[in-house]
């Protein structure tokens, strides 16, 4: 069974300002152990589509009537946007799926030491004894690389580094083995040397437990080490989905093509910065037709600006919703 079937993810806030579009009809599909990223810049809709997944968007939301999340919770396929009670959240919230995020402190109480919080998880999603916790969350936090795991247990967030702090937010959120990681950014804030020690860490996991991980970032090298497959999103919309290399070495849409040409070139230093032109406009005047043919440079006027194009296939397992793709396809 897959694990995770998004369809037709729509997500509204309703603010002072109006009606925010924050997810608009996005789709896709995870299964057991596959790693996806999700990139996009600021403002795309990365966090919010995540967070659908374990209800943890607040404020005014509304998701739209058609839309599902469908997830394999002990063999049976759950919409995680019909669990209402607190009882079901939790299913879905430290169950069958963990989150991890750019900031650890946001993980953990300031006042509880890392054991106790990592053992009352455990014992409210594993039901497992008190000792059984210790033990798994003292066995996870050294799986973490966190040397000395059995002191580290006793202490506080604020008595650990960044990266160790990042590693003991990982060992928690793992612990309970769910079948789902979401990693907001779990690396941005980190120097490159963590940054690649946690990356390392989180492959050794997808191979090990053989869980999914949907990996949010803003940068195309992180998906390119750890993801097997990417999806793009602009302004709510999903844009391009397929195999990481293939969508890296033949980007379909003009956007991700835009984002690959603003990575730096390491060969050549001199060369200019080549960030995606214009602004994204913002989710409470969204575009016409297309909602990036305001920033496109392969715009078709009267088409893109008129109607809104659909994911459709370039390649096997890879899709592009882009009306320039069309045509050159049907040439
Ligand atoms: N609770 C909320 N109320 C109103 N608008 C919101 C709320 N949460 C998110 N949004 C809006 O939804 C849009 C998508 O936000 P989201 O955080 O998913 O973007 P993102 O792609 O994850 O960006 P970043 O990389 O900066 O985290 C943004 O325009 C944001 O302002």
């Amino acid at each position: 069974m897959t694990l995770l079937s998004v369809r037709d993810l729509t997500v509204r806030f309703a603010t002072d300002e109006g009606l925010v579009t924050a997810v608009d009809q996005v789709s896709f599909d995870l299964e057991p152990g596959e790693v996806m990223g999700l990139v996009g810049e600021s403002g795309s809709g990365k966090s919010v589509t995540a967070k659908s997944i374990m209800q943890l968007n607040f404020g005014g939301i509304r998701y739209g009537e058609t839309s599902q999340i469908l997830l394999d919770v002990d063999g049976r396929q759950t919409d995680a946007l019909k669990l209402k009670r607190p009882r079901d959240l939790r299913l879905v919230r430290g169950g069958a799926v963990s989150m991890i995020f750019q900031e650890p402190m946001a993980s953990f109480a300031p006042a509880i030491t890392i054991g106790d919080q990592m053992v009352e998880q455990l014992i409210l999603h594993k039901r497992v004894s008190k000792a059984e916790a210790k033990k798994t969350s003292i066995e996870f936090l050294d799986r973490a690389g966190i040397s000395d795991a059995a002191r580290r247990f006793d202490q506080y967030a604020f008595e650990l580094s960044g990266g160790m702090r990042q590693r003991a937010m990982i060992a928690m959120a793992l612990s309970t083995r769910p079948r789902l990681l979401i990693a907001d950014e779990p690396t941005t804030a980190l120097d490159v040397t963590i940054q690649a020690q946690v990356i390392d860490l989180m492959k050794e996991i997808v191979a090990e437990f053989g869980m999914a991980i949907i990996f949010i970032t803003h940068d195309l090298g992180v998906i390119a080490q750890t993801a097997d497959k990417v999806a793009v999103m602009y302004l709510g919309k999903m844009v391009e989905q397929g195999p990481v290399r293939e969508v890296i070495r033949t980007a379909a849409h003009p956007y991700t093509q835009g984002l690959l040409n603003a990575l730096p070139d390491l060969s050549d230093l001199d060369s200019p910065l080549k960030p995606v032109p214009g602004d994204i406009p913002s989710p409470l005047e969204r575009p016409a037709g297309c909602v990036f043919h305001t920033r496109c440079p392969e715009k078709i006027p009267g088409r893109c600006d008129a109607a809104v194009p659909a994911m459709a296939p370039v390649a096997p397992g890879h899709a592009c919703a882009c009306f320039a793709r069309e045509t050159e396809g049907a040439a």
